[in-house]
């Protein structure tokens, strides 16, 4: 078998220089410092002011231009250059439209190149030459590296990479060159990207977010509860769609689902038309500027109602034949007194608010109409055939898992569900109980089942994707129970509350995070947890660091929705060879306000934790993975050459 796999690399690597030469090429990049990881979460459709942490890596690319130029330029144009390096399209316009006549522009074209070339350098002096290359704009290689690898001792040469310069520019390239190095700036500073879940709902553009995602140059994906509810839906699970559909109506989402991914409302609006009014409860939430006619609005919460009730029916017969769901309690349509509009739920009675149960049976409450039951079967067709859904959902189940073990780190959107003794909590699965790691391992099997077999629509593969949503031991939900129904139609705030895990309050103690880093085999003195998901409640002095820094909450709300909430505009973190630095982001205007004010409202910055010694490749993910190459050549010298 060993010789097998051997003479399979004796294919690619067939002589001996080319064995020790990747031998010492990987040996070599084992040495070089850590590349840095950037971690975000909690994106919720927020394209723009994702696209701006991405651009500028978290404060990193200013960092480095000042690093370099502090002595040279002035802070405003430092934040000129920044801007230019984040969006190179938009700035060149706004720049080129400065200058009257070409030989400024000239001039400017020239001392810009030379400063961006400049910064490359310093930008990768963490890589290998072989990664720049593969990092620069491929039509222009050739001409960088000239540039990159000039020394001064030549001063002959000098005339020579000028002219190179004064080449570019008069044949019409120092745009597309600017760009293109602009790019390159943008990759070297952040090597690896992490996205610790929820990219999707509540906010207007998780598409957009995507495909930026899909183009980006290294990442993965812990899936966030959000995140999940599309791959349930995309999977064949209508309880999953129905809430999709129903968070884009109350964000007055629904272009992403119509205009975006193609899906046909109508159906389902002719649906609403039929049996919905207007309705206080349904309303969408308005927090976009989006111009909105009286009979739009209308028509939303009518469709709002309308899935919310088939949502809700959906649900039912879930709760039913998954006992061990332990959801029994969510049974609400049955504990409605429909004459007297009121639900009695643990023993106490509520009145109803805003109902709408024209559609329901309440001998039968969980049964869906005919008309529903189309409705749904449409949509569900539609969007299991919307290529792009499909592209999205794609690459969310190849990037993502449900936790990662990254360079010592555990990352996971939510939880690990935990009871207050802080003992890992089990759950029955048919007959099998599991909890901890092989809990959370289990959940993913069954989702990949899930989407891989999206042609059924109610087996336990397609219901449990829902449990990951809403159950209470899903480590991506958190909570004991989601009462949407309450928050609808109860007026009583105390029936709203949704009662947290108990992760939630231990989490803050050291002890428990280091049984958690454990329990994921991971070295709980070097190891942290991170976690997105519970916004941080900065304005009530939350503190995103907790447990002696052994867990990292990021999530410090992208989301529009909950800024208020929080007091701030999103934490991210950084880790590089020298430690982890949590960043934290101020409200983000517009890319306009960055683009013609240089406004880029500079990031407060934690450490979270210094190395005593910088960081090597050796030491991480990747280097073991290099070592485990080097370790195969070496045999495969022994092997074919005897060395
Ligand atoms: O703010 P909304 O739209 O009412 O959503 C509230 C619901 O979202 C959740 O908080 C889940 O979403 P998050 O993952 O963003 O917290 C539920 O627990 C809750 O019922
Ligand atoms: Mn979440």
């Amino acid at each position: 078998m060993k010789e097998k796999f051997l003479d399979l690399l004796a294919q690619k690597y067939d002589s001996e220089e080319k064995v020790v030469t990747e031998i010492i090429n990987l040996e070599a990049i084992l040495d070089l410092p850590k590349g840095t990881e950037h971690f975000v979460s909690d994106l919720h459709g927020e394209y723009q002011a994702f696209q701006h942490v991405l651009r500028n890596g978290s404060g990193k690319v200013k960092e480095k231009i000042r690093d370099i130029f502090k002595h040279e330029l002035s802070e405003e144009e430092i934040n000129e250059f920044a801007t230019l390096v984040y969006y190179p399209e938009e700035k060149l316009q706004l720049i080129r439209d400065q200058f009257d006549n070409n030989q400024e522009l000239n001039a400017w074209y020239s001392k810009t190149i030379d400063q961006i070339i400049r910064l490359i350098p310093y930008a990768s002096s963490k890589y290998t030459r072989s990664k720049l290359r593969k990092a620069l704009p491929k039509q222009f290689v050739y001409i960088i590296e000239e540039l990159l690898y000039k020394t001064d001792e030549y001063t002959n040469k000098k005339h020579y990479y000028s002219k190179i310069v004064q080449k570019v520019i008069s044949l019409g390239q120092a745009d597309k060159l600017i760009i293109g190095l602009a790019y390159t700036t943008q990759q070297l500073v952040v090597d690896h990207l992490h996205v610790v879940g929820d990219i999707y709902d509540r906010g207007p553009e998780p598409d957009k977010i995507m495909e930026a995602l899909i183009n980006y140059h290294s990442l993965d994906i812990q899936w966030g509860n959000h995140d999940v509810l599309w791959i349930g839906a995309f999977s064949g699970s209508k309880v999953c769609l129905a809430n999709i559909l129903r968070i884009c109506a109350r964000y007055d989402n629904l272009d992403i689902i119509e205009d975006v991914y193609g899906i046909n409302l109508r159906p389902l609006l002719n649906l609403a038309e039929k049996y919905y009014e207007d309705n206080p409860a349904f309303r969408p939430k308005r927090h976009s500027n989006k111009q909105q006619s009286a009979e739009e609005q209308l028509q939303i919460t009518k469709i709002h109602q309308a899935i919310a009730m088939i949502q809700f029916k959906l649900e039912m017969p879930i709760i039913k034949r998954r006992t061990y769901f332990n959801m029994s309690k969510r049974l609400l349509l049955e504990k409605i007194d429909y004459e007297n509009n009121e639900i009695t739920i643990q023993g106490n009675t509520y009145s109803l608010e805003n109902t709408c149960f024209a559609t329901i049976n309440p001998d039968q409450p969980d049964e869906l109409l005919e008309e529903e039951k189309q409705v749904m079967d449409k949509l569900l067709f539609s969007v299991q055939h919307s290529e792009k859904l499909a592209r999205h959902m794609e690459f969310l189940m190849k990037k993502g898992t449900l936790y990662l073990r990254y360079n010592g780190n555990l990352l996971i959107h939510g939880c690990m569900p935990i009871d207050e003794n802080g003992n890992m909590e089990k759950m029955v699965i048919e007959n099998k109980a599991y909890a901890g790691r092989e809990l959370l391992d289990i959940f993913e099997q069954y989702l990949r089942y899930a989407f891989a077999n999206r042609e059924v629509t109610d087996d336990l593969a397609t219901d449990m994707v829902w449990y990951l949503w809403t159950g209470e031991y899903s480590s991506l939900f958190g909570k004991r129970e989601m009462t949407t129904f309450e928050r609808y139609f109860i007026k009583d705030k105390a029936t709203h509350k949704e009662r947290k895990n108990p992760y939630y309050y231990l989490r803050e103690k050291e002890e428990i995070c280091r049984r958690i880093l454990e329990e994921f085999d991971l070295d709980p003195d070097q190891g942290h947890i991170i976690n997105g998901h519970t916004p941080v409640k900065e304005i009530d002095g939350e503190n995103p660091i907790k447990a002696n820094g052994k867990m990292i909450v990021i999530d410090g709300g992208f989301s529009k929705a909950y800024q208020p909430t929080t007091g701030i505009a999103g934490y991210t973190l950084l880790y590089n060879s020298f430690g982890m630095q949590l960043v934290a982001h101020q409200h983000f205007s517009s890319k306009e306000d960055v683009l013609r004010n240089g406004n880029d409202v500079l990031s407060v910055r934690r450490l979270v934790d210094k190395e005593l010694e910088r960081k090597k490749v050796s030491e991480t993910n990747v280097g073991e993975k290099l070592i485990q190459e080097i370790n195969m050549l070496n045999s495969l010298l022994k092997y074919r050459y005897m060395k």
